[in-house]
């Protein structure tokens, strides 16, 4: 029944699809992200249980919970990396992205930054913020094409928000750890995305980059909808409007970080600990 399924979609409908740049996200509602009853199993254990979520259109939310609890799958369902086995994922009203890829997705305004940053060490800060511009050409082909005046502009602006002006000509490999954080996220930023995910931003950092990466995360909020993965409760605090807590594979609480650190379920499962910290 299952393959039949797939078969159907992939064969018949993905065929009968848009290209997913070409559509309009509709955000006339008010919300970027929907999950809806998500579950996916490996094995038989699921590592999302009947997940409900719900991003505003620019808000930053942060999610957190316990190693295990399924942070990491719920990103790799929304990028298209893992495919849910049942339930609906919609980027705005209209757009199902369990019909699309990873590269589909990201080209439809979704960026997604890993923990470990992954700039191109060899290239300076300008030449990275280039290649994240022209993602669809070859390394050599856009270290060799002429930037507009609106790619220009935007990296510049990209160059302040991130706070890297000064070290536009400088190799990236010789930046610090917050640095080269702070660029990868501009690389996502040039290509404008709707909806930024990025999964524990401040690991490694020092405490001054912390507090420079919740500036940072603050100001993107509003023009674009984060969501931020987090173990490290100090900066959740620092930049929380609502928290998201999941727990074996499912939201155990939501609300302002007050109620979340105040909720007795919360305090037993994870934050027992963290909180006295
Ligand atoms: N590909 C996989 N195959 C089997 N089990 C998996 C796979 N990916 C994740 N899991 C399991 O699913 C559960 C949720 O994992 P997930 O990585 O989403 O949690 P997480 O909240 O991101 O944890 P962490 O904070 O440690 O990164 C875990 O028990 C994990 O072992």
């Amino acid at each position: 029944m299952r393959t039949r399924e797939f078969w159907r979609r992939d064969q018949v409908f993905d065929f009968m699809l848009p290209p997913l740049q070409s559509r309009e996200l509709d955000l006339s509602h008010g919300i970027v992200l929907y999950l809806e009853n998500v579950t996916v199993s490996f094995d038989g254990f699921k590592a999302l249980n009947n997940l409900n979520l719900y991003v505003n259109s620019g808000e930053l939310r942060c999610i957190i919970g316990a190693n295990g609890a399924g942070k990491t799958t719920m990103m790799d369902v929304i990028t298209g990396k893992t495919r849910p086995d049942t339930g609906s994922v919609f980027f705005g009203q209209r757009i199902d992205l369990t019909k699309y890829n990873e590269s589909e997705i990201a080209a439809a305004g979704i960026g997604r930054k890993f923990q470990k940053p992954t700039v191109f060490e060899n290239h300076t800060v300008l030449e990275n913020l280039e290649l994240a511009l022209q993602a669809n050409k070859t390394t050599f082909a856009t270290l060799f094409a002429r930037l507009n005046a609106e790619q220009r502009d935007r990296i510049d602006e990209v160059l302040k928000i991130i706070g890297l002006t000064d070290q536009v000509y400088l190799r990236a490999g010789l930046l610090s750890h917050g640095q080269k954080q702070w660029l990868e996220i501009g690389m996502l930023l040039v290509q404008n995305p709707y909806l930024l995910l990025v999964d524990e931003p401040v690991a490694g950092m020092t405490q001054q980059e912390i507090e420079r990466t919740a500036e940072l995360l603050l100001s993107l909020a509003e023009k674009h909808s984060v969501v931020v993965v987090e173990h490290d409760m100090v900066f959740v605090r620092s930049i929380a409007r609502t928290v998201t807590v999941l727990h074996e594979g499912s939201v155990l609480a939501e609300g302002k970080m007050d109620e979340i650190q105040n909720n007795p379920k919360v305090i037993e499962v994870y934050l027992g600990s963290e909180l006295t910290a």
